[in-house]
């Protein structure tokens, strides 16, 4: 099912938190809801499932208008971060919970039940109580619960952040896999931009109430539409210099070109010698983590960041000159609107 927003907006009293968005959420996909705290992901996902009552603007599920509709005639799933589950219920019992509800028959009941925790692979602790499980275990009943009533759209709002690094990830490939086999529109809300990244297929970026791009991950890593994005995507984060950065090199070429800032991600720097450089720095650290290697340069205030370049006989102190990959450099405007977006959703 394909959610859409027309011109919505949210206020909390006299607080715009929302200001007239809009965005169609494609049938059948895992999207991600991504941006810095505060930004407004959890009040859109409350909007979709009707905990919260837009001000202004329209919603809808496919073609019907949903706006004013009860949160129980929706038809969502929700998950949240803490799990939700009722403590005096087995598992079974807990996945069964809103088919009793909903007056669905016992033997039913049990037989949908069973199928949900098959799919989310808990059907071997059904007798178990919540408090007998790990956290995984835990977020795997709150899906399967979730799921059970054959939702329109599944909503999970941060539903990774109380498990450890290790079982995050493995958790993030399981909400994949579940989204892929039963294609029920998925909506997954994080800030944290590499689960959104390895998990979605279509990501929105939110900051302070505003959609700044949706699209696929690889686009908004490739043509992020705006320094905001740009910024905020990619680990290790992206190198920006203005006109007035110091380890630009003013007689180079490139610097007569129309720009005020230029992006370029710490793995398209590529070693240059002294005469034709664009960049120069001083190496300040050298950083081993596993096969990575990073090398963090200073010049006067100035940081930045290179990987993927040969550190062979290179030491703290040197100074070290670059040349940015030219297709892969990113120019914004002095407000941050990038020039040549070659954005695809447009
Ligand atoms: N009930 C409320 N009353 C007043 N302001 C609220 C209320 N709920 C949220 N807000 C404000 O709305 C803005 C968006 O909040 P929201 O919870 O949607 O952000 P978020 O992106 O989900 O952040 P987080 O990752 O911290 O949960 C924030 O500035 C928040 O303070």
């Amino acid at each position: 099912m394909q959610v859409r927003f027309e011109d919505v907006t949210l206020k909390f009293g006299d607080r715009t938190v929302l200001d007239r968005i809009n965005f169609t959420l494609p049938s059948s996909e895992l999207i991600s809801f991504l941006g810095p705290s505060g930004s407004g992901k959890s009040t859109t996902l409350y909007l979709i499932s009707g905990l919260l009552d837009a001000t202004e603007g329209k919603i809808y599920f496919d073609d019907k208008e949903v706006t004013n509709l009860d949160p129980v005639k929706r038809g969502v799933g929700l998950v949240f971060q803490n799990y939700a589950l009722y403590p005096h219920l087995t598992v079974l019992e807990n996945i069964m919970f809103p088919l009793k509800m909903a007056k669905v028959s016992k033997k039913e009941r049990r037989r949908i039940a069973t199928e949900m925790a098959e799919l989310t692979k808990i059907g071997d602790q059904l007798d178990k109580y919540p408090r007998q499980l790990s956290g995984g275990q835990q977020q795997r009943v709150a899906i399967s619960r979730a799921l059970a009533k054959s939702p329109s759209i599944l909503l999970m709002d941060e539903p990774l952040s109380n498990l450890d690094a290790r079982l995050r990830i493995e958790m993030r490939e399981e909400i994949r896999r579940i989204q892929k086999e039963t294609g029920v529109t998925t909506v997954f809300v994080t800030h944290d931009q590499e689960e959104a990244l390895s998990i979605a297929d279509h990501v929105m970026v939110l900051d302070d109430g505003e959609i700044q791009q949706m699209t696929d991950p690889v686009t908004l890593y490739e043509d992020p539409k705006n320094l905001f994005i740009a910024k905020f995507i990619g680990s290790p984060i992206i190198n920006i210099f203005t006109k007035e950065s110091r380890s630009i090199n003013k007689e180079h070429s490139f610097y007569n070109k129309d720009w005020f800032h230029f992006g370029v991600r710490p793995e398209h720097l590529v070693i240059a010698n002294e005469k034709s450089h664009l960049l120069s720095a001083t190496v300040e650290r050298i950083e081993r983590v596993g096969k990575d290697i990073k090398i963090h340069l200073i010049n006067d205030s100035e940081k930045f960041i290179v990987s993927d370049v040969d550190t062979e006989g290179l030491n703290v102190g040197d100074t070290i000159y670059f040349n940015a990959d030219e297709a892969n450099t990113l120019y914004f405007d002095i407000e941050g609107n990038r020039l040549e977006s070659r954005d695809k959703d447009e």
